[in-house]
C-alpha cells in the first residue's frame, strides 16, 4: 500500500434491512485519504453521509468491500480513530471537564497530565467556566464545543466529524474552523468530515467528495487548491460555491426542501 495514504475504502456496499426489505444505501464507494488530508462529505440529507462514516470508524458493518486504516481492515472502532458524533455522545452524568478526561483515561497519562490536556482543550472551545456543569445544564451549541473539546484532546491520528459544528452560531463556527485548522496544521491530523454546510467543507477541505442518492454513491471529487486560510468573501471561493452549486443542479433551481444549506 502506498504509505502516503491513511484510508482506504473500496468497493463498498451497505444495505439496510427496513420493515423486511432490503435497501442498498451505499452503492459501491471508492476513495483514498492520504495522510494529513482534510476530506469533507457533501450531499443531500439521507444519501448514506453517516453509514459511510460510521463504517470508516468501524461502528457500523459493511456488506461487501473492504475499509483499510493505515493498511489494515477497519474491523472494530480503535483510539486512533475518533469519531464526533452529531448528537454529541456526552454522558449526562460526567461534568463537561469529566466528559473531556473520559477520552484520556486508561491512555498512560497521569491524573494531572490527563487534566492539563483536558482544560486546555476545554478552554479552546471557550468552556472554562462550565469546567463543572453537567450536559443537560448547557445549551446545544455548548454541548457540541464539549465534544469537540473531548475527540480534539484525543489527538487521534484520524478524526471523523458527523457535521461537528451544525449547532452552532455563525461567530463560534467561524472560529472552531479556524481553530480545527490551526490543530490540524499542527498535528498533521487526517480528517473526514460530513457537512451540509457548503462554505465549511470549501474553507475546510483539501477535497470534497459529493454524494448522489438512492443509492449512496461518490458522484463527484473535488480539489480544493488554494493556500488556507482561505477567504470566504473572494472570487476563488465563489468558483467552488458555483461549481458544488451546479453539481447539485441548485444555481438555476430552488434547493429541494431536505437539503439543509
Ligand atoms: N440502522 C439503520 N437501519 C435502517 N436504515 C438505516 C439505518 N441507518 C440509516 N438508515 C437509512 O440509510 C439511509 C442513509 O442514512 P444516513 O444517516 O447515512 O444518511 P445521511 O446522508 O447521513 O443523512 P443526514 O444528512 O440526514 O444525516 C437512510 O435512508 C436511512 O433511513
Amino acid at each position: 500500500m502506498d504509505e502516503s495514504l491513511l484510508v482506504c475504502v473500496n468497493k463498498v456496499f451497505k444495505s439496510f434491512s427496513n420493515k423486511g426489505k432490503s435497501e442498498l444505501v451505499l452503492q459501491d464507494i471508492s476513495f483514498d485519504i492520504k495522510k494529513g488530508e482534510i476530506v469533507s462529505i457533501l450531499g443531500q440529507s439521507g444519501c448514506g453521509k453517516s453509514t459511510l462514516l460510521n463504517i470508516i470508524a468501524g461502528f457500523e458493518t459493511k456488506d461487501t468491500g473492504h475499509v483499510l486504516f493505515d493498511g489494515e481492515e477497519v474491523k472494530e472502532s480503535s483510539r486512533k480513530g475518533v469519531m464526533l458524533f452529531q448528537n454529541y455522545g456526552l454522558l449526562p452524568w460526567r461534568s463537561v471537564l469529566k466528559n473531556v478526561e473520559l477520552g484520556l483515561e486508561n491512555t498512560g497519562l497521569t491524573k494531572a497530565e490527563i487534566r492539563k490536556k483536558a482544560k486546555y482543550y476545554i478552554e479552546m472551545v471557550g468552556l472554562d467556566d462550565k469546567l463543572d456543569r453537567f450536559p443537560r445544564q448547557l445549551s446545544g451549541g455548548m454541548q457540541q464545543r464539549v465534544a469537540i473539546a473531548r475527540a480534539l484532546a484525543i489527538e487521534p491520528e484520524l478524526l471523523l466529524m458527523d457535521e461537528p459544528f451544525g449547532a452552532l452560531d455563525t461567530i463560534n463556527r467561524y472560529y472552531l474552523q479556524d481553530e480545527l485548522l490551526k490543530i490540524q496544521k499542527k498535528a498533521q491530523t487526517t480528517i473526514v468530515l460530513v457537512t451540509h454546510d457548503i462554505d465549511e467543507a470549501i474553507y475546510l477541505s483539501d477535497r470534497i467528495l459529493i454524494m448522489g442518492k438512492e443509492p449512496g454513491h461518490i458522484q463527484k471529487e473535488i480539489k480544493i487548491d488554494t493556500y488556507k486560510p482561505r477567504d470566504r468573501s473572494g472570487s476563488e471561493f465563489q468558483h467552488y460555491r458555483s461549481l458544488i452549486l451546479e453539481e447539485f443542479h441548485l444555481s438555476m433551481t430552488k434547493p429541494p426542501i431536505e437539503f439543509n444549506i
